[in-house]
């Protein structure tokens, strides 16, 4: 299975998925201005992928770093690291694994006793951060595959599923958030019908999702995001299936920019929707999707992006919010890798978080 962010042989390598599905070729991120770039042009995307290469990317802006001492050294991670920071605003994942491995190294000044020398404890240092920076990529894999279990059961035998964006094993360390039961299903002869919309402007639904199970032999059917309600009404979908970026206290989630239309549909026609969230996107900070920073791009991604023929007017009016906020009312069930979590919300992710 591809792995969209590796780090082998002292190098950051990730798989640049703007030239997928034509092209597979990794690309190494050697700077923390390499790591912003990857993450703000979506060469890494997908929220948990995000979490992992910004862990990695940190790590990679301080390892050549020769401070003279802690503090120095402190001081020049926390700048890498509220630079990497301005790369994207909504996945919550990006600021999560900034700020863990920021505590780690801070933990260790704590502890640091200078023997026998600073030169030694830098070393020390650095390994323990790449250290953590592993830990998360390994557990991130975990919930994934924790979530493809829980997932898994919420569904039966040759369903058909509808997905939006994609939130497979190219968004995350490996497996995926919500085509993770998809990949257990295929294994176990659960024949599901999976279909992906597109995800309009940047296609993720197209270039990526189908792109991915067509490769692992998952029955995928590609359909526009305007077919959704058409699929529904013919009885062809039983669940619908997406990831999220942010979760907010209340249970509102973020995600790419249609997934409230299509939970809004799925109510419409009696079909659950599950959202699939690792318990590092559900940010209890953020009391509502109201209070989630909503990243919005350039216009140029509506009208000029895939044809060589311009597909608007050029310097048309745009606006092209990148995510949206589906209501918690709209969503059937939380599934983490702790469990999977119902209404009300509020009350039960805190304990799913905290427990
Ligand atoms: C497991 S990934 C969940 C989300 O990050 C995913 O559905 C999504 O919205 C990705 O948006 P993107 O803009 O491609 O980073």
């Amino acid at each position: 299975m591809i792995t969209p962010v590796r780090y082998e042989d002292d190098k950051l390598m990730i798989l640049d998925q703007t030239l997928l599905p034509g092209e597979e070729r990794y690309i190494e991120l050697r700077t923390k201005e390499d790591v912003w770039k990857a993450i703000n042009r979506l060469q890494v995307r997908g929220a948990p992928a995000i979490g992992v290469a910004a862990a990695y990317g940190v790590y990679v802006a301080v390892r050549d770093l020769e401070s003279e001492n802690f503090n120095d050294f402190a001081r020049d991670f926390h700048g890498a690291k509220e630079y990497i920071a301005t790369a994207r605003p909504t996945a919550v994942n990006l600021f999560w694994a900034l700020d863990r491995m920021e505590r780690k190294l801070l933990a260790m000044g704590d502890g640091l006793c200078f023997e026998p020398s600073w030169e030694q404890e830098l070393k020390y240092i650095k390994e323990e951060l790449f250290k953590e920076a592993e830990a998360i990529r390994k557990e991130d894999e975990e919930a994934c595959l924790a979530m493809g279990e829980h997932g898994l059961s919420l569904l039966k035998k040759g369903m058909g599923i509808l997905t939006h964006c994609n939130a497979g094993t190219l968004a995350t360390a490996k497996y995926g958030t919500c085509l993770a039961p998809v990949y257990l299903g295929q294994e176990r002869g659960y024949d599901f019908k999976v279909f992906s919309d597109e995800t309009r402007p940047l296609l993720q639904g197209a270039r990526l999702t189908s792109w991915e199970l067509s490769q692992a032999g998952v029955d995928v059917t590609l359909i526009c995001d305007n077919m959704a309600a058409s699929v529904m009404k013919q009885g062809w979908i039983d669940a619908v299936v997406v990831g999220c970026d942010r979760m907010a206290a209340n249970g509102d989630g973020a995600n790419k920019i249609g997934t409230s239309q299509v939970a809004i549909l799925a109510k419409e026609y009696g079909i659950p929707f599950y959202m699939f969230v690792p318990t590092s996107t559900i940010d209890l900070a953020t009391p509502t999707g109201g209070d989630i920073a909503i990243e919005e791009r350039k216009g140029e991604e509506i009208y000029q992006m895939w044809y060589e023929k311009p597909m608007a007017p050029a310097g048309i009016k745009t606006y092209n919010p990148s995510f949206d906020v589906t209501d918690h009312r709209y969503i059937t069930a939380v599934v983490t890798e702790k469990g999977i979590v119902y209404p009300p919300y509020e009350e039960n992710l805190r304990k799913i978080v905290k427990g």
